[in-house]
């Protein structure tokens, strides 16, 4: 049935507690299939020169970005390059220590392979001040998993790792004979018009309007340090992609509204594993179930700097992006899940 109006009200409220919970800026953006847009700003987008924070600012969205690789590697997949049940190796030959391994497993937290961000990012501000300018190859990242013990069997439970999609992008690489950057480009960003979204990899700027990110650092009470500037080269196809909250909203509706692959691979993005409370995991795509019954896809994305929520519904009628401008604060991230109550279960009909 029809979802209950959005609690505007509510919308604004969240992202003032985020606020007072240390996010120097929140937004959230709300597009309706019929074109209504509903948006709620508090803050700014640069704590120097006080801008106020809109949603023509582009921010960094972190690991929102493996919905996008997963969308091209389905893509591949309908053009018949690759099975998801085949193996790694088949394609990578070599490259992981289990053949067992399969596409399917990467895409969907199952292959066992350790989170090299898990020791990297074990003290948050050393570890990213470490790697901000650095330039990583995909191999190197997930030769640094290799080093670890696997976190179990090969198609077991959900266990997520930015290693898997580091994978997913070596695969994209390797059977197209493109850059990521060429694959985004080609197939989500140029056909869809999105205008704020840009994988500018290595380069550490966010070209045009953007809003500043701080993180927050592990010690209470010590100032936040502005993460805007990083290569994100310790992400790339796990979460170094730039948008902008309309943009994602673009993105989500055309995907759940069968725009960008088959039917049947959209499907597939949508075969459940548990991923601990009231969510699932798919391929690349998240399912969180509502206070209200309400179920919605997409993903969150947690990188230096800035929170992410981008969800939409199980057909792409109604979406939601948000931001927060800091990361490393974890009631800042819980704080923001109220941003999906607001916008999908709206104001509770008296
Ligand atoms: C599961 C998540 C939330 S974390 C995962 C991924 N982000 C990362 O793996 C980076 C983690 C380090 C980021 C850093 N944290 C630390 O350094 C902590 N010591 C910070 O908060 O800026 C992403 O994005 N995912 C979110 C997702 O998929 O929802």
């Amino acid at each position: 049935g029809a979802l209950p109006t959005p609690d505007l009200t509510g919308l604004r409220g969240v992202l003032r507690t985020a606020l007072k919970q240390g996010a120097p800026g929140a937004l959230a953006r709300i597009d309706h299939a019929d074109g209504t847009v509903r948006l709620a700003t508090e803050g700014v987008a640069d704590r120097k020169t006080r801008r106020a924070i809109g949603d023509a600012d582009r921010f960094r969205i972190g690991s929102v970005t493996k919905i996008f690789t997963a969308t091209v590697l389905l893509q591949l997949v309908d053009e018949k390059k690759l099975t998801l049940d085949s193996s790694v190796n088949r394609h990578l030959p070599g490259l992981l220590p289990d053949s067992r391994i399969t596409v399917r497993h990467v895409l969907s937290h199952r292959s066992g392979l350790y989170d090299y961000t898990n020791e990297m990012f074990a003290s948050t501000v050393p570890g990213f001040e470490a790697v901000r300018t650095k330039a990583f190859t995909l191999r190197q990242l997930v030769e640094r998993s290799l080093r670890r013990p696997r976190t179990g069997a090969p198609g077991a439970g959900y266990s997520y790792s930015n290693t898997n999609f580091v994978i997913a992008g070596m695969l994209v690489r390797k059977l197209t004979g493109h850059s990521l950057r060429t694959e985004y480009q080609q197939r989500i960003i140029e056909p869809l018009k999105l205008r704020d979204t840009f994988y500018v990899h290595p380069a550490t700027e966010i070209p045009g309007r953007h809003a500043r990110g701080y993180l927050t650092p592990d010690q209470a009470g010590a100032a936040l340090v502005d993460a805007t500037r990083q290569t994100a080269s310790w992400a790339q196809s796990a979460g170094a992609l730039i948008s902008s909250t309309r943009d994602l909203n673009t993105f989500l509706t055309a995907l759940l509204g069968g725009r960008l692959t088959s039917a049947a691979q959209l499907a597939q993005m949508q075969r459940w594993v548990p991923a601990g409370g009231s969510q699932a995991y798919g391929l690349g795509l998240r399912r969180r179930t509502l206070s209200c019954g309400v179920s919605v896809y997409g993903h969150t994305g947690a990188v230096q700097g800035y929170y992410t929520y981008a969800f939409t519904t199980k057909h792409g009628g109604r979406s939601l992006s948000a931001l927060a401008t800091t990361s490393n604060n974890g009631t800042v991230l819980n704080t923001m899940l109220g941003t999906l109550e607001s916008a999908f279960c709206g104001k509770r009909s008296k």
